[in-house]
């Protein structure tokens, strides 16, 4: 059993910076890092009964592998419309994200099945636009969405409770060290 206080505790203190500003990367880089992640952002919902994680592109699939391990689920890989997805026939436009301009998101009809119970993770959640399009995709599906675990909150408290975000590290907290 994974003690989640721990693993945060140990990624907060050792999240690097790069220009002043939290390293993803740096921390998948670290072994020790690396080992906490699939535990401590799949323990919120150890006993959600999780069949599908649901992960956007480029860094949510990474996480969501290992959460998915975790959890005993499946990985849907939910991609960007330029991307090589064969077989994509669901799309959905986000508001505009942090990057202030709208993404749009593909995925596939036969990865997502009414009786799933769907997790979506991702690296990271400032305005809650890519977890939003990801929602509405697994809501048209007809699956049940569980809610999401990202590894960085950015985002304001509206955002994480219309979206039922549990996070692992806050910006502020990082930032602030
Ligand atoms: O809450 P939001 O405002 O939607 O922002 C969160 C998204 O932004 C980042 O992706 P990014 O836009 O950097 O894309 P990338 O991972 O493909 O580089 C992050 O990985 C999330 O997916």
């Amino acid at each position: 059993m994974i003690d989640r206080a721990t693993a945060r505790a140990a990624v907060l203190a050792g999240f690097p910076l790069v220009n002043d500003h939290p390293d993803v990367a740096g921390v998948l880089r670290r072994p020790d890092l690396l080992a906490e992640l699939g535990p401590a952002l799949a323990a919120p919902y150890a006993d959600a009964d999780v069949s599908v994680v649901c992960a956007p592109e480029a860094r949510g699939p990474i996480l969501g592998a290992l959460v998915a391990v975790e959890l005993g689920a499946g990985l849907v890989l939910v991609r960007k419309d330029d991307r090589n997805h064969p077989g994509a026939d669901r799309r959905v436009v986000s508001s505009p994200t942090w990057r202030g301009a709208s993404e749009s998101f593909q995925t596939r009809s036969w990865d997502i099945e009414p009786a799933d119970r769907v997790l979506v993770v991702d690296d990271w959640v400032t305005t809650g636009s890519s977890l939003r399009a990801v929602r509405s995709l697994v809501l048209d599906a007809g699956a049940r969405y569980v809610g999401a675990s990202v590894l960085v909150r950015k985002a304001d408290d509206e955002t994480i409770d219309d979206l039922a975000v549990e996070w692992l590290v806050h910006f502020d907290e990082i930032v602030g060290r």
